[in-house]
């Protein structure tokens, strides 16, 4: 990003305490980073390293302790209208009782978007993630893969700026989330839409991001951000079996075996928030 554009998300020295009776957690420490807009960017941590409490603090659903989130040039401080979230627990995420048009349409209703309009966004939406037939099944009658491509469609018909993808692939076979990882791909590609998406497969990081960010264990601050310098066009074969692949890979993985023994970062990232 070049330091003239505006970040799509600006993430500055945030901070999450958790209070709890006569007890404190500091699960977040000193978080800084920039995602740009049209980006595509991965996080990766430790378990327990605070990527769920990172995403939950962007999303504005968790307060902070200290920092800021500022998305498009506005502080975050509830959940803010251009951004969608997709998280791991489909099963969950989706109402059993709707059909998958009205899974995907709610959030439409609920933003106003006018009938005609709604239409036109639920079909493109499905019929990009491949489940336009599917439209009058309910959830349950559907695969873990093609649940979680519903709760992807209602994402994206939303048309959010900013798409926050929540470890979304962690419960289905190792096939679907191959198939998952290429259609999140052609999605960002072809609809230009900013993806911030936490995982903790280091391959799965490797082969989506444009950049990925790797977080130090609890209380977490970034540990280093690795360019993924692979060309555009990606595909399962050829780019997992690339040298290039291999070396990022391993430089990832050696970054994540650092921070679960503890290592930190020998200057700690300006946390531009004075604390
Ligand atoms: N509500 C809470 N109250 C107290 N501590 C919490 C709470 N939620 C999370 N934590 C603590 O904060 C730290 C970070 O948790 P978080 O769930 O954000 O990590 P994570 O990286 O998403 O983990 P995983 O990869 O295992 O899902 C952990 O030490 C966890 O125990």
């Amino acid at each position: 990003m070049t330091a003239d554009s505006v970040a799509m998300l600006d993430v500055r020295g945030l901070r999450k305490v958790y209070q709890g009776r006569g007890r404190s957690v500091e699960a977040v420490r000193d978080l800084t980073f920039t995602v740009g807009p049209g980006e595509l960017v991965c996080i990766v941590g430790p378990s327990g390293a605070g990527k769920t409490t990172l995403l939950k603090c962007i999303a504005g659903l968790l307060d902070s302790t200290g920092g800021a989130v500022v998305l498009e040039g506005e502080r975050v401080t509830g959940p803010p209208p251009g951004m969608a979230v997709v998280f791991q627990e489909y099963g969950r995420s989706l109402f059993p009782w709707m059909t998958v048009r009205q899974n995907v349409e709610l959030p439409l209703k609920e933003k106003r978007v006018p009938r005609a309009r709604r239409q036109v966004l639920v079909r493109e939406a499905l019929e990009a993630v491949g489940l336009a037939e599917a439209q009058d099944a309910h959830p349950w009658q559907l695969s873990g893969g093609m649940q979680q491509r519903v709760a992807i469609a209602r994402a994206v018909a939303y048309e959010p700026h900013l798409l926050l993808m929540d470890e979304p692939f962690a419960a289905v076979d190792a096939q679907t989330r191959a198939d998952l990882e290429d259609l999140v791909r052609s999605l960002w590609r072809r609809l230009g839409v900013t993806v911030l998406f936490v995982t903790h497969d280091i391959d799965e990081s490797v082969y989506l991001g444009q950049r990925v960010i790797v977080l130090s264990d609890s209380p977490t601050v970034v540990l280093e951000e690795v360019a993924i310098d692979l060309p555009d066009e990606r595909d399962q074969l050829t780019t997992r079996s690339l040298p290039r692949f291999a070396q990022l890979r391993g430089q990832v993985y050696e970054l994540v075996q650092q921070a679960k023994s503890g290592h930190r970062p020998a200057s700690p990232a300006p946390t531009g928030a004075g604390h």
